[in-house]
């Protein structure tokens, strides 16, 4: 397949049934347009954010001007993107630059970097060639699978083929995998690569998202480079994509050599908090009464949709179990439940069937529900939680990506902590202190005042 000037494959027609669509922005009203649904009235549009240089969505750009293929153009249209946000308008140019080179790229959770780096592998990607070309790897099926009806919309006008590399994605019969972009979880992959089921030569990008997580040693780290030491090496190694909201420190240094000499974008601490999240906690008088709180607040969280934290699986069980047996609908996600049912309930709550999810860690990075107006972090997030003797430190990384579940993409969000103890405020003070941001009470026994912030808040 020829390349076009700009060095990007171009599909011949003979490669696809394409269907048919324009290649122009979508019509953007300015008032009221894109935003959700809610039942409080919203007042700032997104059209009025990409217009404000200190908002994260703010570009100069059209996506025309990015050097995007025509196909590609298409494909963001049809998904309803009238203009890039600030990291697409940045990114995309060094990311399709001809050679290629690395990149490390940080922006705010909600911001847009899925597309970013999907519209870089679909843009690399030769379709006249059956073999992967692309791969991608995050923490999460759940994360796998939604960036994976990214790669699929985007990619709605090219003859893209794509296959998972997740648990029970792929028969143990298959022999070999010969889609252009595989999107997985590092261990499948790497099994997959191992077996020659996945066969790398001709790999040209591949990307991490939640970079900082899948390079931590506390992580995935170790599984994360058992895939990179299967790819091609320098001069004919891939180029490597690293996206994340938070680079900490002790990752950064080893994201360097992950990703050497790679273009850099990257947040001020004081840049990390998004803006459209109202930040509040709760003063609950021991650890049971969190329950009860959690109880008063149902009418609130399912005004939109609400993902409740808990640090370990067995709370998410124990509060999901008696929510439920009292009568109040609740769903609940964690990595000990097999993977059709984790899909099923991921699915159920996309969709709006349920409208208050349980869950740990597994889904605080990257799980985009427009819909999810508050996050509550019913157990605060903790380092080194394995380590014996350890001082149980907050996890602000976690704690981000956890309240970045709500507040999308120029929406509004609400995320409430519950401290409960000296130990578990002196953890909130960290987290405030750490993003120099002030966190806001709101009285346990005041409904009236939580729903009177909501409304505020949302509009
Ligand atoms: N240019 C755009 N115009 C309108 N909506 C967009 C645009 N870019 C992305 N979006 C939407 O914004 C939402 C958030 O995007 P995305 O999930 O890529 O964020 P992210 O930066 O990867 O966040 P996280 O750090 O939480 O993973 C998605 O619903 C996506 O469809």
């Amino acid at each position: 397949m020829e390349k076009d000037e700009d060095g990007f494959y171009n599909p011949t027609p003979s490669d696809a049934k394409k269907p048919e669509a324009p290649a122009e922005p979508p019509v953007d009203d300015g008032k009221k347009s894109d935003l959700i649904n809610s039942t409080f009235e919203v007042q700032v549009t997104l059209a009025d954010q990409q217009q404000d240089p200190n908002s994260p969505l703010f570009s100069v750009k059209t996506f025309e001007e990015l050097g995007l293929h025509e196909d590609l153009l298409k494909g963001v249209y049809d998904m309803g993107f009238s203009r890039p946000s600030k990291i697409q308008e940045r990114a995309l140019p060094l990311l399709l630059r001809t050679p290629p080179q690395n990149m490390i790229g940080q922006s705010q959770s909600g911001t847009g970097k899925t597309a970013a780096f999907v519209l870089t592998m679909l843009s690399r990607v030769d379709f006249s060639i059956n073999k992967p070309q692309a791969l991608c790897l995050a923490p999460s099926r759940e994360l796998a699978r939604q960036i994976m009806s990214v790669v699929v919309s985007m990619g709605k006008f090219t003859p893209v083929q794509t296959e998972y590399a997740i648990k029970e994605s792929v028969p143990r019969s298959t022999t070999s995998i010969t889609a252009h972009i595989i999107v997985g979880t590092p261990g499948t992959m790497t099994d997959l690569i191992k077996r020659r089921v996945i066969d790398v030569t001709s790999v040209k990008v591949f990307v991490l998202d939640e970079a900082d997580n899948m390079l931590d040693q506390d992580g995935l780290g170790d599984q994360t480079l058992r895939v990179k030491n299967t790819l091609p090496r320098a001069p004919n190694g891939p180029q490597i994509i690293l996206f994340s909201a938070t680079f900490p420190d002790h990752v950064r240094k080893f994201a360097d050599k992950f990703a050497p000499e790679a273009n850099k974008i990257e947040l001020k601490k004081e840049e990390l908090s998004v803006d459209g999240i109202r930040q509040c906690y709760m003063d609950c008088k021991n650890s049971e009464h969190k329950y009860d709180v959690l109880v008063q607040l149902y009418s609130l969280l399912t005004v939109g949709q609400s993902i409740i934290f808990c640090q370990h699986r067995a709370t998410a069980d124990r509060i999901s179990q008696k929510m439920s047996a009292q009568g109040h609908k609740v769903a609940s996600l964690h990595g000990a439940k097999d993977a059709s049912e984790r899909d099923q309930i991921i699915d159920g709550f996309r969709e709006g069937k349920d409208k208050v999810l349980i869950t740990t860690n597994v889904i605080a990075r990257g799980i985009d529900i427009l819909q999810v107006n508050m996050v509550v972090n019913y157990d605060l997030p903790l380092l080194n939680e394995r380590e014996k003797g350890a001082d149980e430190k907050p996890d602000v990384e976690t704690y981000l990506h956890r309240i970045g579940r709500t507040g999308r993409f120029g929406r509004k969000g609400i995320s409430i902590n519950f401290v409960h103890d000296k130990k578990t405020w002196e953890q909130m003070e960290q987290i405030e202190r750490a993003l120099g941001k002030k966190i806001q009470r709101i009285e346990t026994d005041d409904l009236d005042e939580m729903e009177e912030a909501m409304k505020k808040t949302l509009k």
